[in-house]
């Protein structure tokens, strides 16, 4: 019920957003930070992350994606979706951390209301979801990555993937780190989430963090390809399995919901909590000079 009333309110603000044109018979609605392919006919469409510099995931970006998400989740005609990002070499830099630092309690709470609503949507979306992972995904990028069906990682060890939030002062919440244990068991996420360990294509290959590692020419066609070989499983079977497979997972956040916002609110606005967020941001300042 929560997710249905959320929607209506998404796509209230979504009629006001975005632009529409049919380029090769795909028809592409370019919000902002979003642009989707859609080709009805096939049925698929592909997102593609667009917020420069590094796709991080602002309260903008957050509710441009969830719009453009529900758009194809209410037209039938529509059963699977390519994740990946406009700029190769940055799938996403994970939550923006400017949504985290220096901000009231009220904008804390907004931003994670749409950051878990962002994870309930992809984790339990009936569609198909295949994610081409094109560049670096480290915390909320892997999140993104992990919620999906089929994850297919360019062959460039500059790229890393995991959840590295340890390495920045702060915890990955319970329903990161469960979607993790679940993706890579829970020996590999107690150590992996203690160092805020970030792994290669191949490291993140052997851990099951992806399931395929391709050349980086080839993954958009791979993804292509995966996709129509998961088109061809009945969808009735197929979502039925899908929801099987997560839905305690997923409630066990719908009945916290607001516990997990209060927390999140208390956790982020300490001072100690900041100061850690102030000395990465300045670090990443750094690496640039
Ligand atoms: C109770 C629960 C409590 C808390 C839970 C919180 C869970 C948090 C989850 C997260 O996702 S936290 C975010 C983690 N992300 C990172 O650690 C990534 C940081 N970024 C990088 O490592 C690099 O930027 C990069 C992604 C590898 C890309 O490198 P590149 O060299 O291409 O770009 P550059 O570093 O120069 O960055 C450009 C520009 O973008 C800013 N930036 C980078 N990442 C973020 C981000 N996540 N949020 C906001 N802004 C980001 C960076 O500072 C530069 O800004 P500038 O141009 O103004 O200097």
């Amino acid at each position: 019920m929560a997710l249905a009333a959320a929607g209506r309110v998404l796509l209230q603000a979504g009629s006001r957003l975005g632009r529409r044109e049919v380029v090769d018979g795909a028809r592409r609605f370019a919000n902002k930070r979003v642009e989707v392919e859609a080709d009805e006919a096939a049925g698929i469409a592909v997102m593609k992350l667009k917020n420069p510099p590094v796709n991080s995931l602002s309260l903008e970006f957050l509710t441009e994606f969830l719009i453009s998400l529900e758009k194809l989740e209410n037209n039938k005609n529509f059963r699977g979706v390519i994740l990946t990002s406009e700029r190769p070499g940055v799938f996403s830099a994970g939550l923006d951390l400017m949504e985290m630092y220096g901000r009231n309690p009220a904008h804390y709470a907004e931003y994670w209301r749409a950051v878990q609503e962002l994870w309930l949507r992809l984790y339990l979306s009936n569609m198909i979801l295949v994610c081409a992972i094109n560049g670096t995904s480290p915390a909320g990028g892997c999140l993104m990555a992990l919620t999906c069906d089929h994850r297919i990682m360019a062959d460039n060890p500059k790229y890393t993937i995991g959840l590295n939030e340890s390495q920045l002062g702060i915890v990955a919440p319970f329903w990161f780190k469960d979607n993790f244990v679940n993706t890579v068991g829970y020996r590999t996420a107690e150590h992996a989430l203690q160092l805020g360990l970030l792994f290669p294509p191949a490291e993140a290959l052997k851990l099951g963090i992806v399931d395929e590692v391709v050349p980086e020419d080839q993954v958009h066609s791979k993804a292509q390809s995966v996709m129509a070989q998961w088109m061809a499983i009945p969808d009735h079977s197929r979502q039925l399995t899908k929801n099987m497979m997560r839905k305690a997972m997923a409630d066990n956040l719908i009945k916290q919901r607001e516990a997990d916002i209060q927390n999140f609110v208390s956790f982020i606005s300490r001072d100690s909590i900041q100061k850690s967020l102030h000395t990465y941001l300045e670090k990443l300042k750094q690496k640039k000079g």
